[in-house]
């Protein structure tokens, strides 16, 4: 079968970085992606979600659209031992590339991947997952699903008062029903992060929603 963009990718990492070393995968996803454009959250939003995962100092997170884990990697590297991270994507095949990027980075032990669509994991991560509460939810799935999985996080008790919520992608593609939601529902704190889009020179930002509980 014809490869992907994503087995290119998981093949160009797995030759040229180093095993164990996450900046390194990250570094070689962004540089493959600089000729073959790729929805990785990248080198110049990644230092945002960075920062804001930092000063959240989570212990349990969630992630929607792992897509073939750059984030996963971005984020989970930054968390203290003990503490988790899943993350859900749809797609079996990039699931796959993500598990295996995720392996050679090192970082298994702290990502738990769940293939399936958020709206059918959402409801089961109590149960299933042993989940109480989300401290740090990162959105980045299809942008029609960011509204409809935040209202079904509320309902199904997985926000505390101070939960964070950092969604990609809010200026391009663009989530224009998201922001209307978290900045007008009366739920959360909004900020706004202008950016760029990964790889490129367009505008893009992420938006930062703290549950008020
Ligand atoms: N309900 C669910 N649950 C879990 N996974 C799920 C899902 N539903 C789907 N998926 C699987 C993820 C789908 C990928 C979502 N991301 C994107 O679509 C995305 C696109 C761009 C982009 C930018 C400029 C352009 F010109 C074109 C595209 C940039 C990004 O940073 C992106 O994250």
């Amino acid at each position: 079968m014809a490869d992907s963009k994503e087995q290119r990718t998981l093949d160009y990492v797995l030759q040229n970085a180093v095993r164990g070393d996450p900046q390194s995968v990250l570094d070689f996803i962004d540089k493959f992606s600089e000729n073959e454009w790729a929805m990785h959250v990248g080198n110049v939003k990644g230092p945002i979600v960075e920062k804001v995962v930092t000063e959240t100092d989570p212990s349990t997170c969630l992630e929607l659209g792992t897509y073939c884990g750059y984030s996963a990697i971005r984020i989970s590297r930054l968390l203290k031992p003990g503490t988790r991270f899943l993350t859900i994507e749809s797609c079996p095949a990039n699931a796959a590339i993500a598990q295996q990027m995720i392996d050679f980075a090192g970082m298994q032990d702290k990502v738990k991947i769940l293939q399936g669509s958020s709206q059918e994991i959402i409801p089961r991560l109590k149960a299933d997952h042993q989940v109480e509460t989300l401290d740090f939810v990162f959105i980045d799935h299809w942008s029609e699903c960011y509204t409809p999985d935040t209202k079904l996080l509320e309902e199904c008790g997985l926000l505390r008062k101070g939960s964070v919520l950092l969604a990609d992608n809010v200026v391009y593609p663009g989530a224009p029903d998201f922001l209307e939601y978290v900045r007008t529902s009366g739920r959360y704190d909004c900020t706004n992060f202008p950016t760029h889009l990964q790889y490129s020179k367009k505008e893009d930002a992420l938006e930062k929603a703290v549950y008020r509980g």
